[in-house]
C-alpha cells in the first residue's frame, strides 16, 4: 500500500535541508513555468481547445462547485487508494491519459518513453496515444511492470486498424481505449492562427510510419518521402463513417478490455455495454473538440448507466481534490492529462513523477484530512453542492 501522504514531509523535510521543491506545485505554477519554456505555438496547441475555450475553463470551474463533507474523528489516519481496474490492482485510482503530442514535449523529444518510465517508476498507468513520437513497442517495452493501455484513433482504413490493434496486443498493453470523439479535429482558434497542429508536420506519427500495413499503402516508404506519407495520415486519420454498426467489428478486433473514450451520454452508455464493452471513459477531450459539451456534470448518469462497468473519467482534473470528487461522482479511476504534460515539459520523467506524487499526496491527505480511510467510503453523499 502506498503511502503517498509522506512525499509531503520529503518535501519539508528536504527543504529544512535547503534543497527547495524543483518543479512548481501548483497547476497554475504548473502552466506558467511550461508556457514559459515551451515553443510559443507548441503551447498555444496544447493549453487551447475549442472556440473561446470556455468548455475547458468550465471542465475547471465544475470541480469549484463541489465541496467534500468533513468527518472528524472517523479514523483515517491509515489509508488506502488502491483499486482493481480489469484485474489489475492499482496503487491509486489515477491514470495518465492519452496525450498525442507529448512525444515532442519534452527537451530530448521522447515525451511517450518519458511517460513509460514515470509509469514504471510509480506504478500510475499510461494510456499511451496513436499519435506517438515512439513506436507503441517501444514505449510498452518500457512500462516495466505497470500495465498500460493503449489509445486507438481508428482510421478509415480498417486493416491498418486492425494491425495497430495487433501490434498493442503483442506489445503487452493491456486494454484498448477507443476515442470517438476526434473523428476530426474541432475547431481551435489558438492552434488554426499558428496552423501548428504538430501532426501535420510529421511528428509523433511513429506508430504509423513503422506499421506494414499503412507503409504497404505508400509509394515511397515514409524515410523516403515523410512529406506524403503524412499526407496519407491526413487523409485517413479519422473515420467520419464509423457509427454504432461498426461496434461488432470493433468489438471482435480484440479480447482485451475494450473502453470507449468521450462517452458523455447514458443511452450510449447503454448501447456500449450491450455492444459488449468492457469500460466507459467519460470525457470532452479537454474542451478540445466539441465546443460546449460538458464534462463532470455528464458523470454522475454516466455512472447509473454504466451500472457497474468501469467508468473513467477526465476533463479539467487538476488537483488531488479533484480527484477525490471524481471518484465520489462515481469514477472508477480519473485520467490526468494537461498537468503531467506540463510536468514532462518542465522534467520529462522526473518532471512527470514529481506532478503524479504532488497530486496523490493532495488526494490521499484531503481523502484522509475529510475523515475516509478508503476510495469505497466515497460515495455522492459525501460531496456537498457549493
Ligand atoms: C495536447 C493534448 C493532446 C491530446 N491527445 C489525445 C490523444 O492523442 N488521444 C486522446 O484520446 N485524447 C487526447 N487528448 C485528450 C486527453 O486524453 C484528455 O481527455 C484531456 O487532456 C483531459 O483534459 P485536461 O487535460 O484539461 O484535464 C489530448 C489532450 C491534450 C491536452
Ligand atoms: O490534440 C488532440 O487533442 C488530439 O487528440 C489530436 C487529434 C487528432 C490529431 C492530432 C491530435
Amino acid at each position: 500500500m502506498a503511502n503517498y501522504a509522506d512525499f509531503q514531509i520529503g518535501l519539508y523535510l528536504a527543504g529544512l535541508g535547503g534543497e527547495l521543491p524543483a518543479y512548481p506545485l501548483t497547476f497554475a505554477g504548473l502552466e506558467a513555468a511550461a508556457q514559459a519554456k515551451m515553443e510559443h505555438r507548441l503551447w498555444d496547441y496544447v493549453a487551447g481547445g475549442a472556440g473561446d475555450e470556455h468548455t475547458q475553463r468550465a471542465n475547471v470551474a465544475a470541480f469549484e462547485r463541489w465541496g467534500i463533507l468533513p468527518r472528524m474523528l472517523s479514523g483515517a489516519a491509515e489509508r488506502d487508494l488502491s483499486v482493481e481496474l480489469f484485474g489489475h490492482r492499482l496503487p491509486a485510482p489515477v491514470l495518465m491519459a492519452p496525450i498525442g503530442v507529448l512525444g515532442v514535449m519534452t527537451d530530448d523529444g521522447h515525451g511517450d518513453l518519458a511517460a513509460a518510465a514515470a509509469s514504471a517508476s510509480s506504478g500510475i498507468p499510461m494510456i499511451a496515444s496513436t499519435l506517438m513520437q515512439d513506436p507503441l513497442e517501444e514505449v510498452a517495452a518500457a512500462l516495466g511492470d505497470t500495465p498500460g493501455f493503449f489509445q486507438l484513433y481508428t482510421p478509415n482504413d480498417r486493416e491498418v486498424a486492425e494491425s495497430l490493434v495487433r501490434r498493442a496486443e503483442a506489445a503487452g498493453f493491456r486494454g484498448i481505449v477507443v476515442t470517438l470523439d476526434t473523428w476530426t479535429l474541432g475547431f481551435r482558434p489558438r492552434d488554426l492562427q499558428h496552423a501548428t497542429f504538430p501532426q501535420l508536420r510529421g511528428a509523433c506519427l511513429a506508430n504509423y510510419f513503422s506499421d506494414p500495413v499503412f507503409r504497404s499503402r505508400l509509394a515511397a516508404s515514409p524515410e523516403d518521402d515523410p512529406g506524403a506519407a503524412t499526407l496519407h495520415w491526413a487523409m485517413t486519420f479519422g473515420n467520419p463513417t464509423l457509427t454504432w454498426d461498426d461496434l461488432a467489428w470493433l468489438r471482435d478486433l480484440t479480447d482485451l478490455p475494450l473502453l470507449l473514450k468521450g462517452i458523455g451520454h447514458p443511452d450510449d452508455v447503454r448501447r456500449a455495454k450491450d455492444e459488449g464493452v468492457d469500460g466507459i471513459y467519460c470525457s470532452n477531450h479537454g474542451g478540445r473538440q466539441a465546443a460546449s459539451a460538458p464534462a463532470l456534470e455528464l458523470l454522475p448518469a454516466v455512472v447509473d448507466a454504466a451500472d457497474g462497468l468501469p467508468v473513467l473519467f477526465d476533463s479539467g482534473v487538476r488537483s488531488g481534490a479533484d480527484v477525490i470528487k471524481a471518484l465520489a461522482l462515481g469514477a472508477t479511476a480519473v485520467g490526468i492529462g494537461r498537468p503531467y504534460g506540463y510536468g514532462a515539459v518542465l522534467g520529462g520523467t522526473a518532471g512527470i513523477e514529481f506532478v503524479l506524487s504532488c497530486l496523490l499526496a493532495e488526494a490521499d491527505l484531503t481523502m484522509g484530512l475529510n475523515g475516509y480511510a478508503g476510495i469505497a467510503e466515497l460515495t455522492r453523499e459525501v460531496l456537498l453542492r457549493c
